[in-house]
């Protein structure tokens, strides 16, 4: 029983006691009013804002009022659900904890958008990646090869984002040929019966504006919205945070960090979430003080961000050390010494589990890299990424808690049935009638009771697992078609002759996280993360910043560092090979990182002596820098 059982005192008033010796959380925590965090990494900012979602409910509103938490992209929002279910807060129909396309879709397009007029298909169907890149190509009026479409796609999202009033002169004249384009791609959607992700956020957004009654009805339900990871939000999102806030008189909780902007180029603008703490009727709170980092990685990250921002260690932190390591084999010969020399290293002398490691690289490219030589050492692992054998969507991180659930999870209740059968029901909410959410919740229970068999070989599971819920959910529910994809894709890489055919249901489970796995991960999933040791691997010039890039890219690739090198609490490890290759095998010379020189130079030259460490054992260490 936990203490907090046993005092009977609510899990968050025991957790609170933590924020009593900082003056910055505890204002954060007791506000009653529209309230803007602004703080760096390890700050606590999750820890608050997960307490105070679990006051608001205890405290300040009665059912059947609920609150909205959302956040940028579907790994953020599990690690809010994961927080916030630690504190005995679980999503049903009163608490959303999602995306914020998935907040416009569910709360507001799919109830209020007929009535509203908005002219939508029947069904209303979420268009698929490969159905969009095919309609993008019909309105560009030509094939595109996939470079040069991934170009267009970042171009048009980006304007689709920045450029709302579809009537206005800055939306025609600012990139006319962006500007058209979209509207081909657009009506082509419709004409299929579709909507995209854009689509979601700006069809939400305007019936916020449009309609006073919309603004008053979710206020009824929703009372309180807490946007995590502010800065990644772009103008649609700020746009509707405005409106139900002031408009409507939604009491806000905004936290993010503008440092740790790393989604620029599909629109993001960090600068919205400080012209929101500037605002009247808007309290602001700044917290400096890290909890996670070591002294030298805090002091290492402010250097990386070329700011200044006065964040400091808490008194009494460790050290921490930055080692760098130079392998100039080449990207491989830098996965092989993270796997046969790093890793096995920071296992023996400290005492930890693979699961306290966290490999981190720029993109799935090099995760193949990484991944390849992490199977030959024979090291299980979770990958996040791209080209990872499957992709993780809200539906299968679901049925990753449910294989753990399956698989010994059930004897402690962890995870809770309950909240699996709460997301199990947000999935099937859409035109449900009450008797039928009841059947499906029964045929879910069934389901996970019968089939508690760790042992059993994943595809096997995942098929019965369709044929007895998923298969109903699917034909029922067309907004999940992208889901029913990313289902569809994973029984493909189980099955006979796919990357993880050999997967058993503890295996499955173990995905979700676990100490037993390492984590393989791009440096943009590591948002809102934390490890005991990180490795970033690919740290050299031409990779990060990318070759080519301006001003303004160069920076967002220096945030992205910073993000990466503020995961860990003890260790940072730097790979590096000073030399990069492009697409046709041309080899360049460029060095380190000029993100890594200018560390070394100002952490090693540092008077203080911070421990950072430069290995010079071994054929792969020491040289060039
Ligand atoms: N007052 C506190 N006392 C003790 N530990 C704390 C306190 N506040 C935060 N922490 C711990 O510090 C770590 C970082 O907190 P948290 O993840 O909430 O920070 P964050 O600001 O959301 O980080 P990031 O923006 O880098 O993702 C966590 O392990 C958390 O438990």
């Amino acid at each position: 029983m936990s203490p907090a059982n046993v005092l009977n005192k609510p899990t968050y008033l025991v957790v609170a006691e933590d924020l009593r010796g900082n003056p910055g959380q505890r204002k954060a925590y007791e506000s009653q009013k529209n309230c803007v965090i602004l703080a760096g990494p390890g700050s606590g900012k999750t820890k608050i804002i997960t307490i105070k979602v679990a006051r608001i409910l205890n405290e300040d509103i009665r059912l059947p009022r609920g609150i909205a938490c959302i956040t940028y992209n579907a790994e953020c929002a599990r690690e809010l659900k994961r927080r916030l279910d630690e504190l005995g807060v679980v999503e049903n129909s009163h608490i959303f904890i999602g995306t914020v396309h998935s907040f416009c879709l569910k709360n507001i397009i799919l109830p209020y958008g007929k009535i509203a007029g908005l002219e939508l298909p029947e069904p209303l169907s979420v268009a698929i990646p490969k159905e969009q890149d095919r309609l993008m190509e019909m309105a560009l009026l030509q094939e595109k090869g996939d470079e040069e479409l991934r170009r267009w796609k970042i171009r048009l999202a980006r304007y689709r984002r920045t450029y709302l009033d579809r009537d206005s002169l800055e939306w025609k004249n600012t990139d006319e040929d962006a500007a058209q384009v979209i509207e081909a791609y657009e009506a082509k959607l419709r004409k299929n019966g579709f909507i995209d992700f854009d689509d979601m956020m700006l069809l939400g957004l305007q019936l916020v504006e449009k309609h006073e009654w919309i603004r008053k009805l979710i206020k009824a339900r929703f009372p309180v919205l807490v946007v995590d990871e502010y800065q990644d939000l772009g103008v649609p999102l700020h746009r509707m945070v405005l409106s139900l806030c002031f408009k409507a008189g939604v009491r806000l909780i905004a936290v993010g960090d503008p440092d740790q902007s790393i989604y620029g180029f599909t629109g993001a603008k960090p600068e919205l979430l400080e012209k929101l703490a500037e605002m009247e009727g808007i309290e602001q709170v700044r917290l400096r003080l890290n909890y996670r980092c070591g002294e030298t990685i805090v002091k290492a990250s402010q250097i990386t961000l070329g700011e200044k921002r006065g964040y400091d260690a808490r008194p009494g932190a460790h050290k921490g050390t930055i080692d760098i390591h130079e392998c100039p084999g080449g990207l491989e010969h830098q996965a092989e010494t993270i796997c046969n020399k790093i890793i096995p290293n920071v296992i023996k002398r400290r005492r930890c589990n693979l699961g306290d490691i966290a490999v981190l690289y720029l993109d799935k490219n090099m995760g193949d890299v990484i991944a390849e030589k992490v199977n030959a050492a024979g090291l299980p692992f979770i990958r996040i990424d791209q080209n990872a054998p499957y992709q993780k969507t809200p539906l299968i991180r679901w049925l990753e808690d449910c294989a753990l659930w399956c698989s010994g999870g059930w004897k402690e209740g962890k995870p809770r049935l309950s909240a699996l059968i709460q997301t199990w029901l947000a999935f099937n909410r859409n035109d449900c009638d009450n008797d039928m959410l009841l059947t499906y919740k029964r045929g879910l229970i069934r389901f996970l009771w019968a089939n508690r068999r760790p042992e059993m070989m994943l595809h096997n599971w995942l098929s019965a697992f369709q044929s007895s819920c998923l298969k109903e959910m699917f034909s029922q529910q067309k907004i999940m078609r992208d889901e029913k994809e990313a289902f569809e894709r994973l029984i493909g890489a189980c099955a006979k002759g796919g990357r993880i055919e050999n997967f058993i249901v503890a295996a499955f489970a173990g995905q979700g996280g676990s100490p037993e796995h390492l984590n393989l991960l791009t440096l943009h999933s590591s948002k809102g993360s934390e490890f005991d040791v990180v490795v970033i691997m690919g740290m050299d010039q031409g990779l990060i910043p990318r070759y080519g890039s301006g001003e303004g890219e160069k920076r967002e690739q220096r945030r992205l560092f910073y993000v990466g090198l503020t995961r860990s609490r003890n260790e940072v490890h730097l790979t590096y090979s000073g030399w990069t290759k492009n697409k046709y095998g041309r080899k360049f010379n460029n060095g380190p990182s000029e993100f890594l020189i200018e560390l070394r130079d100002s952490v090693l030259n540092d008077d203080e002596g911070c421990s950072m460490a430069k290995s010079t054992s071994n054929a792969i260490l020491g040289g060039v820098l």
